[in-house]
């Protein structure tokens, strides 16, 4: 049973999840992972491929069982009361799975009666208008194009107004378009009241909405702070230029190169003009040079480099 009505909207309590695998044996994908999400707050969960994001998500969902610690949704645990949790998540999946003989309409009816409610169309007319899909209405699901699709996948999260909209990486691969149209209205469902559990890879996103952003590296959480701070004390700056040459060695170590992009840590100004004149001394052409503070990609990098150098410390036994 809730324990009161200022229970963390979403509490993961040492939460850890191991798969059997052919190849790696027992595998540890969620390491005792404990996280409260404050009621209305806008939480972002990053980490890179296989951290163990989707396995999070998917026991919130209550789809998965974690091996040992629980999660409660407004004080319901997700298991010994699936139906009170559930109904409390409207939780938008990667996965397009849909039925193609539906319409949309007909899709959204069907999933407000699986939460119990009928008549529901008002509701769904004005999910549809803020979603962009109100012409779609009466079209098919397999007439529609992958994002269209994505968007009656935000849809039927919504249609029974839960209290807590979970987004597993929901404009992976969409337009520009519809991601303003997407975060406008969650943006909106946000500040009205709804707590948003988003997780992404588009840091510039995660950066412009999230209030509070946990780190999630091989299962266990590394960073767990308000957006603002995770950023003041990045308070390093960065210089940023292309160049289609290699970097003399004493920078390639700590660059961060993407294609033609090269991206150079700096403490100091001292540093800034150190890394100039390393670039100058070693006849390197630049274009388009910019100096610029980091941002949450720059922080995310060095968190995910000092966990990955701490780990490899512990496994080497040097601590
Ligand atoms: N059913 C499964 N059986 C075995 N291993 C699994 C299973 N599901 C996930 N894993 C492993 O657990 C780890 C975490 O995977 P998960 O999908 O939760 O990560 P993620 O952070 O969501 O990654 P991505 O950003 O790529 O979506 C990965 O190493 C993955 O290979």
């Amino acid at each position: 049973m809730p324990t009161s009505i200022h229970a963390p909207a979403v509490s993961f309590q040492a939460v850890s999840k191991e798969y059997a695998t052919p190849h790696r044996g027992r595998f540890k994908a969620l390491d005792a992972v404990s996280l409260d999400i404050r009621p209305g707050e806008f939480l972002g969960l990053l980490g890179p491929n296989g951290a163990g994001k989707t396995s999070l998500i998917a026991i919130l969902a209550g789809l998965s069982r974690a091996t040992s610690g629980r999660v409660l949704v407004q004080g319901f645990d997700v298991q010994q009361d699936f139906a009170q949790a559930r109904k409390r998540l409207g939780i938008v999946p990667q996965e397009l799975v849909f039925d193609p003989f539906f319409s949309v309409r007909e899709t959204l009816r069907f999933q407000s009666g699986y939460f119990g409610i009928r008549h529901n169309d008002d509701w769904i007319d004005e999910l549809l208008h803020h979603l962009g899909l109100s012409d779609k209405a009466e079209a098919n699901m397999r007439e529609l194009s992958g994002g269209m699709k994505r968007r009656v996948l935000v849809a039927q999260a919504l249609v029974h107004r839960p209290p807590i909209i979970v987004l597993d990486e929901p404009t992976a691969g969409v337009d520009v378009e519809l991601r303003q149209t997407l975060w406008h209205f969650i943006d909106r469902l946000n500040r009205e009241g709804s707590t948003v559990l988003l997780t992404t890879h588009y840091l510039e996103e995660a950066e412009a909405l999230c209030h509070r952003i946990a780190m999630l590296r091989q299962g266990r959480i590394v960073a767990l702070d308000q957006t603002s701070n995770l950023l003041s004390a990045a308070s390093h700056t960065v210089v940023q230029f292309k160049t289609d040459q290699a970097l003399p060695s004493a920078l390639a170590g700590f660059a961060r190169v993407t294609g033609r992009i090269v991206q150079l840590p700096a403490q100091s100004v001292a540093e800034v003009e150190a890394h100039l004149a390393a670039l100058r001394e070693a006849g390197i052409r630049i274009d388009d040079l910019e100096i610029r503070r980091a941002d949450l990609e720059d922080v995310f990098v060095k968190i995910m480099g000092e966990a990955g150098a701490n780990d490899a410390a512990v496994a080497g036994g040097v601590r």
